[in-house]
C-alpha cells in the first residue's frame, strides 16, 4: 500500500490533473492520494494559497476583496472546465469560501488558517469528483473524520501522536482515498495548518498512519538535485539519500521536500520516493535509512537566506557560570527562536532568522546584553546566508572542511562563520547574501565537478 502526495505544481491545471489520474490508475497499490491546493502554472503565476492569504487579509482589514476572490474561483473554474466535470462544484466551492470569509474574525490567526486550509480542502473535493467522473472508486476524506489531530499552533501545527492510530483505519476504505494536505484539527475541532508547503507533512503522517510500504512525493523535477537548480545548470541528480541528509538539506533550502516531513516516515521506517509528475517513469530520488556510500563525502549543498547573528564578546566568558543560559533567556523573553550557537572562549554568536526582529527590538536586546550580562561588545549583523554541506560520508573523511574552506577562499568568498562537528552529517558556513551564489557554485565545483566522485 502506498501514499502518494501531489504538490501544487502537479495540480495547477486540468492538464496536470489528467497526468495525476494516469499515475494513480497505473499502480493499484496507490491507495491514499494527498493533494495540495492548485500551485503555479508558470513561473510568475500565483499559488491559490497565496491568493487565499491575500483575500483573508483584505477581509481582516475590511478592504474590498472581490477581485482576489474572483481570481481564486476562476482558478477552480478553469480546472473544472478543462476536465469537463459538472460545473456545480465551482458553485459549492464559491459558497464554502464565502461562508468561511464571513466567519468569526475574533482570532485572526485561526481565521487565516481556516481560509488557507480551504485551498487544499476544496481541491481534494474537486479531485475526488474528477476521479469518480473518470470511473474510479474514489472518496474525499476530511482530516477531522479521519482523526488527524494537531497542536494548537496556527500556521505551525504539529501532529498529535494519537493521530497515527486513528489514521490506520483508512486502510479499510474500499476505494482510493483523496485526502487534503496542509492541515489538521485541534481537539476543539478547529482547523490548523502546518507551516507553508506542509502538504508534504500530511503525506508523511498518513504514510506512517496506514503503515504504507512507500511514500511517493510527486513534484515537478526528476529528482532531488545535489544543489538548487537555480544556482547550477543541470546539477547532479541524487538517486538515494538518508533521512538525516535530506532533513539537513531541506532545512537549509532544498524546498523540494519539507524538512518536517521526514520524521513521521522515518519513525515508521517508510522509504520516501521523490518523483516527477511530468516524467513519472524517471526513478526519482529515494530517501532511506541507510544508503550505499559511493558518492564521496558530500551528497548535497544547500543554502538559505534571511539570517542575522548576535555576536557577544566578554573576557573570561568561559569561566562565568550561566552566561549562555542568561543570554538565551533574554531571547526567550522576546519569544525568539534561534538556529545555531557557535562559540569561542570569550565570545559566542547566536544565529537567528532575522524576520523575527525589527530595529527597536534589536536595540532592546543589545542594551539588555550590555547592561545585564556586562558584555564587552555586542554586534548584530544582518543578511547572512547559511550554506550547508551535507553527506554521511563526511564522518569518515578527513579534510572535507579544509577542501570546502579552500574552495571558498579561491572564489574570494569571505567566511563569516563556520559551524562543524555538532552534526555528524553536515558542516555549515555563514556568508554574506551577495556572495551566496558564488559560494554555492565554488563548493559544487569542488565536490561534484573538479574531482570525479
Ligand atoms: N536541490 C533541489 N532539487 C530539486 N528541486 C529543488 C532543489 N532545491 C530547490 N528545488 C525547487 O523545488 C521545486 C519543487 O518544490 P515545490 O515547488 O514545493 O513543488 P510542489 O509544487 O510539487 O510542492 C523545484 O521546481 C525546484 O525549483
Ligand atoms: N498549498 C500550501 C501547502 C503545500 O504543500 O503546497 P505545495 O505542495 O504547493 O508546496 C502552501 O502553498 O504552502
Amino acid at each position: 500500500m502506498k501514499v502518494v502526495k501531489f504538490g501544487g505544481s502537479s495540480l495547477a491545471s486540468g492538464e496536470q490533473l489528467k497526468k495525476v489520474l494516469n499515475i494513480v490508475v497505473s499502480d493499484p497499490t496507490r491507495k491514499v492520494v494527498v493533494v495540495s491546493a492548485p500551485g503555479k502554472r508558470y513561473s510568475d503565476d500565483i499559488k491559490v494559497t497565496d491568493l487565499l492569504i491575500e483575500c483573508a487579509e483584505k477581509y481582516l482589514a475590511n478592504e474590498n476583496a472581490d477581485g482576489v476572490f474572483q481570481t481564486i474561483i476562476e482558478r477552480y473554474a478553469s480546472i473544472v472546465k478543462e476536465l469537463s466535470i459538472p460545473l456545480d462544484i465551482v458553485e459549492t466551492i464559491s459558497k464554502d469560501l464565502k461562508a468561511l470569509l464571513s466567519g468569526d474574525k475574533s482570532k485572526p490567526e485561526s481565521y487565516l488558517d481556516a481560509v488557507k486550509a480551504s485551498g487544499e480542502d476544496n481541491n481534494a473535493k474537486l479531485i475526488a469528483a474528477f476521479f469518480r467522473h473518470s470511473g474510479l472508486n474514489a472518496e474525499y476524506v476530511n482530516p477531522k473524520d479521519a482523526g488527524l489531530l494537531v497542536s494548537d499552533e496556527p500556521g505551525n501545527a504539529q501532529v498529535l501522536p494519537e493521530s497515527y492510530e486513528n489514521l490506520y483505519k483508512l486502510r479499510e476504505k474500499e476505494g482510493i482515498v483523496v485526502f487534503p494536505g496542509f492541515f489538521g484539527y485541534n481537539k476543539k475541532g478547529e482547523v490548523l495548518t502546518f507551516s507553508r508547503s506542509g502538504s508534504d507533512i500530511t503525506g508523511s503522517i498518513l504514510a506512517n498512519g496506514i503503515k504504507a510500504d512507500l511514500y511517493e512525493n510527486f513534484t515537478d523535477v526528476d529528482a532531488v538535485y545535489s544543489v538548487n537548480p537555480t544556482f547550477v545548470q543541470n546539477p547532479k541528480e541524487i538517486s538515494e539519500l538518508t533521512y538525516r541528509e535530506m532533513r539537513e538539506l531541506s532545512y537549509a533550502g532544498f524546498s523540494v521536500f519539507h524538512d518536517e516531513a521526514l520524521i513521521p516516515a522515518f519513525r515508521a521506517g517508510i522509504p520516501v520516493n521523490v518523483k516527477n509528475t511530468n516524467n513519472p517513469s524517471a526513478p526519482g530520488t529515494r530517501i532511506v535509512n541507510e544508503r550505499s556510500n559511493s558518492n564521496g563525502p558530500v551528497i548535497g549543498i544547500a543554502s538559505d537566506k534571511g539570517f542575522c547573528s548576535i555576536y557577544v564578546s566578554k573576557y573570561l566568558m568561559n569561566r562565568e557560570i550561566g552566561f549562555g543560559r542568561k543570554l538565551l533567556q533574554i531571547l526567550e523573553d522576546y519569544g525568539l527562536t534561534y538556529e545555531h550557537v557557535p562559540s569561542g572562549i570569550d565570545d559566542v554568536t547566536v544565529i537567528l532568522r532575522q524576520d523575527q526582529m525589527d530595529e527597536a527590538l534589536e536595540a532592546q536586546i543589545k542594551d539588555r546584553i550590555m547592561t545585564e550580562l556586562h558584555a564587552d561588545e555586542v554586534i548584530i549583523e544582518h543578511d547572512l546566508v547559511l550554506i550547508m554541506v551535507v553527506g554521511e560520508g563526511m564522518r569518515h573523511n578527513v579534510g572535507t572542511t579544509a577542501r570546502a574552506a579552500k574552495a571558498l577562499a579561491h572564489a574570494d568568498v569571505n567566511i563569516e562563520m563556520i559551524n562543524q562537528g555538532s552534526s555528524e552529517v553536515s558542516m555549515m558556513f555563514g556568508v554574506k547574501e551577495p556572495q551566496e551564489k558564488r559560494a554555492v557554485q565554488a563548493l559544487y565545483n569542488e565536490f561534484f565537478v573538479a574531482v570525479p566522485v
